[in-house]
């Protein structure tokens, strides 16, 4: 099938010269073109030519971009959001002064989603988590990665990573399931953290890798949930059987998990807004994505992480809504771009790099796409914006028109 995207307005390329991820600098820079068509065979960009030679393309179809402002499609990298319930009770306690960390000890927080997730049945998540991938496909999103995590059992966490696998199967976009049994302990291992560990490693992984249910292990590295012995005993079973893996990390203290991500060569660390100068020097020589999450500073009402240091040093830094029910109840991708412009004073060029290429790096799919460039899929995002400054300027609107999978078009926003 040959397909030609004509009529683009601005095509911002975020053009890797096939390095396929955006460190540092080069994060600001987007390579954009005007006047400029898109060539498509089966999915796939074969070029993309000036208006004048794009003429004379013999295409099965044509689909006009109307104008719009033309994106590598969306990739979001860091989601929870196969759950059940609600924690509005939980906001309402933070509002008179209780802390996250508080509410968790008391058995809430994380807990309060298992206990849910636990009564609900596959069915049940199945119909929760549609919504959810169509919400994120509106906005612009061709690339999605769900975790598991509020099962913490041997049945619950299979049956959230099957839900989430439902859906790889039968989503118009690419679903990324990931492990995240390590999440954090549940009740009735309270007392008895080998056993669960136990669990984990000796039943989970195995189970997980043979039916292939994920293809990340995270883990929840820090004071309330996994320590970093714990983390690394988890990351060496998980490394040996192959999975690939990324770490929640420094979200409320330094505890060591950097070091553990960086010995397995983890491909994300995840968070980082309790992050000291070493630390963040560590990160920005090394392999890793930082992929940091405004919407839970937003939500928690706390600090940001230092994605200026970070960029300044060189990091290749991404950006995620970390959408869940306990500390970023935020399914807005767009307010997201607005908040790291606003709060953590990135650049409109190096948001679009970190929510496209530096994110399709944090889930390993950087080499297929997250920019436009010839031999990626064509992926893409066409927002009524002449340029990128209106996408994180316009707070609270969804510019999104259209929304493109491998040369399809899945959204089409409805015209009054
Ligand atoms: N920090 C750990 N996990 C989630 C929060 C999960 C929850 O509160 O339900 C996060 O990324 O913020
Ligand atoms: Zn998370």
């Amino acid at each position: 099938m040959k397909i030609l995207l004509k009529n683009p307005g601005q095509i911002v390329t975020v053009n890797t010269s096939g390095r396929n991820f955006k460190p540092g600098k080069s994060m600001n820079d987007q390579d954009i073109l005007t006047n400029h068509s898109i060539y498509i065979e089966n999915g796939i960009i074969k070029d993309i030519l000036p208006n004048s030679s794009a003429n004379r393309i013999k295409a099965d179809e044509i689909i006009d971009a109307e104008n719009l402002l033309v994106l590598p499609g969306f990739v979001e990298c860091h989601t929870h959001s196969a759950f059940a319930g609600n924690r509005s009770n939980e906001f309402l306690m933070r509002l008179s002064g209780k802390s996250y960390e508080e509410i968790a000890e008391e058995g809430g927080g994380i807990i309060s989603t298992v206990n849910s997730v636990r009564q609900a049945s596959y069915d049940e998540l199945i119909r929760l988590l549609a919504p959810r991938i169509k919400n994120f496909i509106s906005q612009g999103i061709t690339t999605l990665e769900i975790k598991s995590g509020y099962g913490l059992s041997y049945y619950d966490e299979i049956k959230l990573l099957q839900v989430i696998n439902y859906y790889k199967k039968n989503s118009q976009i690419d679903i990324i399931p990931t492990f995240l049994g390590a999440h954090t302990y549940p009740p009735e291992y309270k007392n008895d953290h080998k056993e669960y560990l136990k669990l984990i490693v000796e039943e989970l992984l195995p189970y997980i890798r043979k039916n292939n249910l994920a293809e990340f292990t995270d883990v929840f590295c820090e004071k309330t949930a996994f320590n970093p012995e714990e983390t690394d005993l988890i990351f060496t079973k998980a490394k040996e059987l192959r999975f690939k893996l990324r770490l929640h990390t420094n979200q409320f203290h330094s505890i060591g998990g950097i070091e553990v991500a960086l010995k397995h060569s983890a491909h994300s660390v995840d968070h980082l807004e309790v992050i000291n100068d070493g630390e963040i020097e560590k990160i920005a020589n090394s392999e890793l994505t930082a992929v940091l999450l405004p919407g839970v500073s937003f939500f928690l009402d706390y600090n940001y992480a230092p994605a200026r240091k970070l960029i300044d040093l060189n990091a290749t830094v991404a950006l995620s809504t970390d959408f869940n029910p306990g500390s970023s109840h935020i399914a807005d991708f767009h307010l997201m771009m607005s908040l790291a412009a606003l709060k953590m004073k990135m650049t409109a060029g190096e948001i679009i790099s970190a929510t496209t290429i530096n994110a399709a790096k944090a889930v390993g799919m950087n080499n297929i796409l997250g920019s436009i460039e010839i031999g990626k899929q064509a992926d893409f995002a066409l927002m009524n914006a002449k340029d990128i400054s209106e996408i994180i300027y316009n707070i609270g609107n969804n510019l999104n028109v259209m929304t493109i999978k491998k040369g399809k078009i899945i959204y089409k926003r409805e015209t009054e």
